[in-house]
C-alpha cells in the first residue's frame, strides 16, 4: 500500500457564506465605499453589501444591505459572472444595481466613512480591498461606459 498525504480541499465547501457586493451604477459612475471597520479593512474601498442570511435570496440581501448601509432604495440589475474568495468561509458575488426613482442619495450610515461616485477614468484612483480588485475589474469590463 502506498501512503498518501492527507490533502485539504481548496475549493470552497458547502459551508461557505456568500457576501453580496453591489456595483451601484448611476450617471455613468460606480459607487465606491470606504470601510471604517474592522481595523484591518478600515480605509480601504469596497463594493457596498454584506452577508447573505440563511434562507435569504442574494438579490434580497443586496437590497437590504444597501438600505441599511446607505439608506437607499436600490434594485439589482444583473449578476456579474464570477465568484471571488474572501477570507474563509466567505466568497464575494457581485450584482450591478441602480437606485429606484425617488430613492434618497447614498449616505455612509454604517460600516463606511466616505462614498465616491467614480467615473470610468477614476475607478483605480481609490485603494480597493485587494480581494475586490478582480471583482471591480470584472465590473469595469462588463459595464463598459457604465451608463
Ligand atoms: N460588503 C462587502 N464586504 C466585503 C467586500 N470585500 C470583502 O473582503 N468583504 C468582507 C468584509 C467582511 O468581512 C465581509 C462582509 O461583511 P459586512 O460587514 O459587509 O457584512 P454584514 O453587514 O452582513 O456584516 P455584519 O456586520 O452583519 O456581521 O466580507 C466587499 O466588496 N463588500
Amino acid at each position: 500500500m502506498t501512503s498518501r498525504t492527507p490533502s485539504t480541499p481548496k475549493t470552497p465547501g458547502p459551508d461557505r457564506i456568500v457576501v453580496v457586493g453591489a456595483a451601484l451604477l448611476g450617471g455613468g459612475r460606480l459607487l465606491a465605499a470606504r470601510r471604517s471597520a474592522p481595523a484591518d479593512l478600515a480605509g480601504r474601498w469596497e463594493l457596498p453589501g454584506g452577508k447573505v442570511e440563511p434562507g435569504e435570496r442574494p438579490e434580497d440581501a443586496l437590497v437590504r444591505e444597501l438600505r441599511e448601509e446607505l439608506g437607499v432604495d436600490a434594485e439589482p440589475v444583473e449578476r456579474v459572472p464570477g465568484e471571488w474568495p474572501l477570507r474563509e468561509p466567505y466568497v464575494l458575488r457581485v450584482w450591478t444595481a441602480r437606485l429606484r426613482p425617488g430613492s434618497p442619495e447614498p449616505r455612509p450610515l454604517e460600516d463606511h466613512d466616505e462614498l465616491r461616485w467614480l467615473t470610468p477614468d477614476e475607478i483605480w484612483d481609490v485603494a480597493w480591498l485587494d480581494q475586490d480588485v478582480p471583482a471591480v475589474q470584472a465590473v469595469a469590463a462588463r459595464s463598459g461606459g457604465m451608463a
